[in-house]
């Protein structure tokens, strides 16, 4: 038994949804070709008994999915439980097992819409738990021990993998072929050595709770498309989001978000007719798009996404226009998130 004078551990809820670190190939040797979400979270979570050491862990399967399949229903579903689970006092710390591909925007999500203060750590693994050197099982182990820290408190979202801790809103699936996948343009903030916790900076944007956004006050999110710009384009896209219903359209713009010439009169008409047209940039390493470079965007009423890549850029549009159409509003919080 136990001895009673053993300091309590923390209380950990592992939210599984699917991706590549549920996944399974048939042979050892197959790294990359294997099939995503299969592995129940019972299984994932027995594949790795070290998590005991650091936490009191349960898990519940909140869906089974390749992330590229997530959609809008499964922002709000999975926001939603973590809410629940944020308020309920017997839950230290949440983790969430995602695949890599929209983890990113999950993440970005999450740290918009969440009102909490408590540690919530996405995860997700590069090779399959079937391959050589798989890279699920210590992920999972550095994100159980990141959510039970209570110095993760208050930081916002958080990205374990690689041994890095990354902030949910700078994280982005950079590479798709080696476990170093994820970068931050601006620096990870930490790292994760053995279940140790070793921090570096903190998160100067808006999150969790300083955040004006709450997952309780959002019952669904508008339609927003990206398109993406290069040489020889022409109007297609746009006009096609805009007939399907988009409320905004994020123009993956080349350099600083730059607009072809030809194309500046159809997004003019665009906004004209409602939309917001939000510059972002393709330069996947670290775009930076400031308002009136390249284009007037004063005169246009147009919004730039600054350093948030296109499909960030996605998220915080579609959770800002659940509250204001005002095209300065949405200025003002792609400058403060
Ligand atoms: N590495 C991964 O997790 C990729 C997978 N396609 C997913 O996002 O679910």
């Amino acid at each position: 038994a136990k001895s009673e004078s053993a300091p309590p551990r923390p209380r950990v809820t592992i939210l599984a949804t699917g991706g590549t670190i549920a996944g399974a190939g048939a042979s050892a040797a197959d790294s990359a070709t294997y099939q995503a979400a299969k592995v129940p979270v019972e299984q994932l979570l027995a594949g790795v008994p070290q998590l005991a050491d650091l936490a009191e862990v349960r898990g519940e399967q909140v869906f089974q999915l390749a992330s590229e399949s997530f959609g809008n229903e499964q922002l709000l579903a999975l926001g939603r439980r973590v809410a629940d689970l944020a308020e309920n006092p017997e839950v230290d710390g949440i983790v969430i097992t995602h695949g890599t591909d929209t983890l990113e925007e999950t993440a970005y999500f999450l740290t918009l819409v969440e009102r909490t203060n408590k540690p919530i750590v996405v995860v997700g693994s590069m090779r399959p738990g079937t391959a050589l050197s798989a890279d699920g099982a210590l992920n999972l182990y550095n994100a159980v021990a990141v959510a039970g820290n209570p110095q993760a408190r208050g930081k916002g979202v958080l990205v374990t993998l690689n041994d890095e801790i990354h902030s949910g809103r700078d994280v982005a699936k950079a590479l798709n072929i080696k476990t170093e996948a994820f970068k931050s343009p601006w620096g990870p903030l930490g790292m994760v050595v053995e279940g140790k916790s070793y921090w570096f900076r903190l998160p100067a944007k808006r999150h969790t709770l300083d955040s004006e956004f709450d997952i309780r006050r959002i019952d669904s999110l508008p339609r927003i498309d990206i398109a993406y710009a290069y040489g020889n384009l022409d109007d297609t896209a746009y006009r096609a989001f805009a007939q399907a219903g988009a409320k905004a359209i994020v123009h993956a713009g080349t350099g600083n978000g730059s607009v072809a010439a030809p194309l500046v009169p159809a997004l003019r008409v665009l906004r004209e007719e409602g939309l917001q047209i939000i510059r972002s940039s393709r330069a996947d390493q670290g775009g930076f798009v400031l308002r009136n470079a390249e284009q007037p965007d004063d005169r246009y009423d147009w919004v730039v996404a600054h350093d948030l890549n296109p499909q960030k850029a996605r998220i915080l549009a579609m959770v800002a226009l659940t509250r204001t159409q005002d095209s300065k509003e949405l200025q003002r919080i792609f400058w403060e998130y």
